[in-house]
């Protein structure tokens, strides 16, 4: 076989496959792999089309923008084509992009072209033209040449004017990204799960979904909002001479501009907003999935003019991708502390959103089910911003004949007790309590830890091994460890076996909160411990607490509060509780533990929020002390906080008290409250 003819094959193969995904994902709304995915084959079949031009045809994807418009909706026939955009992925390809215009347009080299930087939103691109003022009709791209009459819903858009200012052209098409905010999109997920509906992968999709509804009722329902970046046809030929100031005016007659775009010099300019903009992504409340830089002279831009299915002046640079596709090797389960059961894929390890992926939670039983995730299936994984990593589809077509459905286990696979399920089958959790391996080590690692008992040097490998070794099974056994076993145990040396020993030793020294959090009572995290800590003082008046007195304090519902009931009624926890005290466990009394002295003090009623760093004490000795005064310290702001103490290099605490009109005061205040 010749070159060429592999070639031929390979390049049939490839649009073929580029085809198919590119109608699910533009006209079903539907994708099935990742874009990252798409954008490789796309970049492999240029690549093949530069090698072999004879393989380029009109017919190519390469030449065609997105894909056929559904039958179902009335067309539209675009008076001005809807291109798409050319990509980028490197400052490379940022420099050729510059040096290529400066020929097109035919600019010596030492000329700056200066460039509108504009975040390159994660939505579908509409068409709306406005004549004498008034909204005539809106569209979507289709492919390119004819796209799909949406008018009645893009009416529902609230931030989509109807009517224009006198002034307006007579005939004004405008352009923009059709999109869904990151909190309006969860919302929609929560309520479509909710009644057993479809949830949608990303925003992109929930946002092309809601507006290309044949009822505009349901768009209507629907958080969709719009940014205009450009116009089509327009019967003023005056009315900018600069794509910055098209924009103005366009802001001006009322449309929504994104307000993040820049007017930047050069190569080094649209760099540095790329990279200023890429460290901002996480932030924004929509998702942006590159930069487009656009060329702002109009008369520039119609020296370069276009390619088949993009403008010559303007490049998409894209960011690093948040989603991308991978497999899944297995599926198997973690027992916790509390025995919650949480089923987990193990991935075949993938870089997405900046980190290697593989292990990916799959939350709980319900999850496995809704996914219908199986050992060996193709899934679409996202990472986006600093959310741990989802699996938010499955590849149904590249599922293997063999795959079966994810049998989730009867019984423990660490102490084969059974497994019982709470809240409608949600939550699977293991029976075994205390005679389950997994929530032993898993309570005793938590026990340990640093905001915990903080025993020094016990990493989790070592917990691992006392408890193979069945030297320790409860927390308590920690306190009858000798020398000797300890030395016994693997990497350890006479020195080290020491050191362990004087950690635990040393933690018997300890605070009440920091006991009661270690205790591992379910949903008793740091603040709660706390606040238990500051109300009743001593673990025997906490033990004898009932349900209502648990419930009157602040933060602490029913659900807590019949968890700590529940907690001090088993006898397992009993024991292990009077073990840790026979075997030299102590705590210092800090605040006044009866509840009528409590009321008296001095800073009763207030809640306080620590952040930044202080010069004079750490923060847990700054806290102990106010709560021995009877404040509250919490650990994150909010309405019902009443005092922020801003140290060095306060961050979004102080940020956020100064939104809720809460009273900021830095440490000198502090210090005066404590003299
Ligand atoms: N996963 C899949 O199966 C699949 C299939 C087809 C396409 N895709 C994805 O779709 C994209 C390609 O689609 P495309 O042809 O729309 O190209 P594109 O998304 O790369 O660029 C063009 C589009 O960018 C949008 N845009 C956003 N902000 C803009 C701004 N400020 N100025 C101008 N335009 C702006 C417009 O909608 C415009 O039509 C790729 O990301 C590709 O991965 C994915
Ligand atoms: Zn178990």
């Amino acid at each position: 076989m010749s070159d060429l003819t592999k070639a031929a094959a390979r390049h049939a193969e490839l649009v073929r496959e580029i085809n198919h995904h590119s109608r699910l994902y533009y006209t079903e709304d539907a994708p099935q792999i990742s874009d990252h995915d798409y954008d490789q084959m796309m970049q492999q079949l240029l690549a093949l089309e530069l090698e072999f031009p004879t393989l380029q045809s009109p017919e190519s994807p390469s030449q065609r923008v997105g894909s056929e418009p559904l039958a179902e909706f009335a067309q539209i026939k675009h008076e001005l084509p809807m291109l798409s955009l050319s990509n980028g992925f490197t400052d490379d390809d940022i420099r050729e992009f510059d040096t290529r215009l400066h020929k097109e347009i035919g600019l010596g080299e030492a000329t700056v072209i200066e460039y509108v930087a504009e975040p390159k939103l994660d939505g579908l691109a509409v068409s709306i033209l406005y004549v004498d003022g008034v909204l005539e009709y809106a569209a979507t791209r289709g492919d390119g040449r004819v796209g799909e009459d949406i008018t009645q819903n893009v009416k529902t858009i609230r931030s989509v004017p109807l009517t224009l200012p006198k002034g307006a052209p007579a005939r004004l098409e405008v352009r923009g990204e059709v999109f869904m905010r990151l909190a309006g999109f969860a919302e929609l997920n929560r309520v479509q799960a909710d009644n057993g509906k479809k949830v949608f992968v990303n925003p992109r999709n929930a946002a092309a979904g809601s507006l290309r509804q044949l009822d505009s009722k349901i768009t209507a329902d629907r958080p969709l909002d719009i940014f205009i970046y450009s116009t089509g046809v327009i019967s003023d030929s005056e009315f900018a001479v600069t794509h910055a100031q098209t924009l103005e005016r366009l802001g001006r007659l009322g449309f929504p501009i994104c307000p993040l775009l820049q007017v930047v010099n050069d190569v080094d300019g649209c760099l540095e907003y790329y990279h200023e903009m890429g460290a901002r992504r996480p932030e924004l409340d929509y998702e942006i999935d590159g930069i487009v830089y656009k060329v702002n002279r109009l008369d520039w831009q119609r020296a370069a003019g276009f390619i088949a299915k993009a403008p010559r002046w303007a490049l998409a640079h894209k960011f690093p991708a948040q989603e991308k596709t991978t497999q899944v090797n297995d599926i198997d389960v973690q027992v916790g502390r509390t025995g919650a059961i949480t089923p987990v894929a193990r991935l075949e390890p993938l870089f997405v959103g900046g980190v290697t992926v593989s292990n990916v939670t799959l939350h709980n039983k319900a999850e496995v089910a809704r996914l219908d995730v199986r050992v060996g299936d193709t899934v679409i994984v996202r990472r986006a911003g600093d959310v741990i990593p989802q699996i938010v589809g499955v590849n149904l077509e590249a599922r293997p004949a063999s795959a079966k459905p994810y049998e989730f286990p009867v019984s423990c696979p660490v102490c084969g007790s059974d497994v019982v399920t709470e809240g409608d089958g949600i939550i699977a959790r293991c029976s075994g309590g205390l005679t389950c391996g997994a929530q032993v080590r898993q309570g005793i690692k938590h026990f340990v830890s640093r905001k915990a008992m903080d025993i020094d040097g016990m990493g989790d490998k070592i917990v691992d091994a006392l408890v193979e070794q069945a030297l320790v099974s409860t927390v308590a056994d920690l306190y009858l460890l000798s020398f000797d076993q300890v030395l016994a145990l693997e990497g350890f040396a006479e020195k080290s076996a020491q050191n362990l020993l004087a950690a635990i030793d040393k933690s018997k020294q300890t605070e009440f909160a920091r006991l009661l959090y270690a205790l591992g009572i379910p949903q008793v995290g740091e603040t709660t411990a706390d606040q238990l800590a500051a109300h009743f003082g001593t673990m025997a008046r906490l033990k004898a607490a009932k349900q209502e007195a648990l419930e009157a304090l602040p933060d602490i519902g029913p659900v807590v509060a019949k968890n700590i009931v529940d907690f001090f009624h088993d006898p397992n926890n009993l024991k292990v509780i009077s073990q840790l005290q026979d075997r030299g466990v102590t705590y210092d009394v800090v605040a006044a533990p009866n509840p009528d002295e409590f009321a008296e003090l001095p800073l009763a009623g207030e809640v306080v929020v620590l952040t930044g760093a202080l010069s004079a004490m750490g923060r847990t000795e700054a806290k102990k002390r106010l709560q021995a005064l009877g404040a509250k310290v919490t650990g994150s702001v909010s309405k019902n906080t009443t005092l922020v103490i801003a140290g060095e290099d306060a961050g979004s605490k102080a940020a956020k008290a100064a939104e809720l009109g809460v009273r900021i005061e830095g440490e000198d205040y502090l210090m005066r409250l404590l003299a």
